[in-house]
């Protein structure tokens, strides 16, 4: 295989690279441009040659930047998770998510200024639908007993005891003569009337809610959304729980992974064992508007959309939903009916008015005249075409860490507005990046990391970011296109990276799906000995289990951060930063 780095300046073989420290390891300045020839999109048109949209800004104005973001948004879903390709580890969460598989369907759309019909616009756009945006999997709808059935329990009701928070649905562990018990809507202390939601007398556990609170503890408030509670929409898991109460059960959530599959304390993680808050304080009884991508489903007999209850297919209908940005509520989309549509995604971009509605068809409907309160580009996901444009641009414009980021078809972003510089500054303040590095930026989706990175290595390094998804190549790809020292690839990290043929990098940011990196991956990160890696994950399961993973291959967390960056519900986002243990670990 070819070395795709030259000697280390070690002063035997290879030269300094400018710029370098003395006994600093001279890493290649990576061909940063031979691929972007070569990025094209589905249509085969690059970044710099593909067509406008009507009304479309010249790219030019895409590309520079416009000072730092201003708005405000979220991961879909309770699941929101982390993007397309997410997984969600646990119990899965209803409610208002992003993803799952779109029925089949045709119809003609129009939007708010007289649309077209589909094909009519001067330039086709077919492209295969993201993950983010298709219909969430079907919900377990029973914790499968092993073994045969049992009675069912389902309506029963027992006092218990509430114990601690567990990671991955937003419930808690109780005990009922024996069995556990994953009760929702109760807090750490309390003593609750749960009443059984799933399991029977065979399961190894069962689902409940609380559904009278006998004892609350001091960090319970009265719900301000009233679509939440037991039986309600699965969207938000803590409603019922104060902010700092909110973030004190993350906590919890973080030790025990941390100790459980990592073997770490916090002090050993480098963690100061805060989660911290994002965005200004509200007063008393406010909730933060920050979910700035929203999944609505359609119920088939009024026609008008709900969230998903926790767990399951049925709709709460909802005339609001509080945790959604300004951009999506003004929308009106509640307000509306939507007949022969099976689901309604609407994103409000940050930092621009950008607003886009991906609208999934039931089979064999007509989609219908779609009139917004504010101006809209409309899409729609066929089971067969993919996604197609119906009015306006295929793509939204956020504002972030100075630069102004294209991401198209519904494809993922971060969905707290501040979420982006968040986690960027996080990164930097961690890697401290020096001019004439190489970095890796890997699942690096529409190139949020890599253009940070690629301003602070300056033009004696080099940035290689790695991504799966088709279309978010194209946008970091176009994105990034000023950058001369960033190239992107488009592939599977695990399948690319070997194949790369680099064998040493400075610096690694990976910020992989709810599944994490993996055993293998990380096997083949820490044999690139970089300086710092830092891991941005969005499961904190994962997270420790990486980290032991990395601790076997003789690097330990330096420093790790926590953020609240998806309030009311029980995810929240870490960034770790990872340096070499520097002696062999037993
Ligand atoms: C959590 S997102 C991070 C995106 C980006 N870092 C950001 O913050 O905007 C994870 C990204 O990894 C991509 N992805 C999922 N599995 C992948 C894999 N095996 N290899 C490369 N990319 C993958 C997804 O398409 C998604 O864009």
């Amino acid at each position: 295989m070819t070395r795709n780095t030259p000697p280390r300046s070690n002063g035997k073989s290879g030269q300094a690279r400018k710029g370098a420290k003395p006994g600093q390891v001279a890493r290649p300045r990576w061909a940063a441009r031979p691929a972007r020839p070569e990025a094209t999109d589905r249509d085969g048109y690059t970044a710099q040659t593909a067509p406008l949209a009507p009304g479309e800004a010249p790219r030019a104005d895409e590309s520079r930047p416009e000072g730092a973001r201003g708005g405000a948004q979220a991961r879909a879903g309770a699941g929101a998770a982390k993007g397309a390709g997410a997984k969600q580890a646990g119990p899965k969460a209803g409610g208002a998510k992003a993803g799952g598989s779109r029925p089949a369907g045709a119809g003609q759309g129009a939007g708010p200024q007289g649309d077209k019909p589909r094909g009519a616009g001067p330039r086709k756009q077919t492209v295969k639908a993201p993950k983010l945006l298709r219909t969430p999997k079907a919900p377990k709808a029973e914790p499968a007993p092993r073994g045969p059935g049992g009675d069912p329990l389902v309506g029963e009701r027992y006092e218990v005891e509430v114990g601690a928070v567990a990671h991955g649905g937003g419930h808690c562990v109780a005990r009922h003569e024996g069995r556990v018990l994953f009760v929702r809507h109760a807090l750490p202390g309390e003593r609750v009337i749960a009443q059984v939601t799933e399991g029977t007398t065979k399961s190894r556990f069962l689902r409940a809610d609380a559904v009278e609170i006998l004892e609350p503890a001091k960090d319970r408030i009265a719900p301000p959304c009233p679509f939440s509670g037991p039986g309600k929409c699965g969207g938000c898991d803590w409603q019922h729980v104060t902010p700092g109460g909110q973030r004190k059960l993350k906590v919890q959530v973080l030790t025990e992974q941390l100790a459980k599959l990592a073997g770490l304390t916090p002090v050993e993680a480098g963690w100061d064992g805060s989660v911290e808050p994002v965005g200004g304080k509200l007063p008393a009884g406010e909730v933060p508007a920050w979910r700035s991508r929203v999944q609505y489903a359609v119920d088939p007999a009024t026609g008008k959309v709900g969230l998903r209850k926790h767990r399951s297919h049925d709709l709460q209908p909802i005339d609001r939903c509080l945790i959604a940005a300004p951009g999506i509520t003004e929308l009106g989309i509640e307000a509306r009916e939507w007949p022969g549509v099976a689901s309604v995604d609407a994103i409000a971009a940050t930092g621009s008015s950008d607003r886009q509605v991906v609208l999934v068809p039931r089979p064999g409907a007509q989609l219908p005249i779609v009139e917004l309160d504010k101006p809209v580009s409309i899409s729609r996901i066929d089971e067969h075409e993919g996604f197609h444009r119906v009015h306006g641009r295929t793509f939204v414009r956020e504002v972030a860490v100075g630069r102004t980021w294209r991401v198209s078809n519904g494809g993922f972003w971060q969905i707290h507005p501040e979420a982006p510089d968040t986690l960027v500054n996080a990164v930097l303040d961690g890697l401290d990046p020096q001019y004439g590095e190489n970095a890796l930026d890997l699942y690096c989706g529409v190139g949020l990391f890599a253009g940070a990175l690629a301003d602070r290595v300056g033009e004696e390094g080099a940035v290689l970011g790695i991504e799966s998804g088709k279309q978010a190549v194209a946008d970091a790809r176009h994105n990034l296109a000023a950058l001369e020292n960033v190239r992107i690839e488009c592939d599977k990290v695990e399948s690319l990276l070997p194949r790369t043929g680099i064998t040493a990098t400075d610096l690694i940011v990976l910020d992989p799906p709810r599944a994490g990196a993996g055993r293998e991956t990380v096997a083949h990160l820490v044999g690139l000995e970089a300086r710092r890696i830092a891991y941005v994950a969005c499961d904190p399961a994962a997270l420790a289990r990486d980290l032991a993973f990395f601790r076997e291959g003789g690097y330990r967390p330096v420093s790790l951060r926590a953020f609240d960056l998806f309030p009311m519900t029980h995810h929240f986002e870490c960034v770790a930063i990872l340096e070499p243990a520097g002696e062999p670990v037993a």
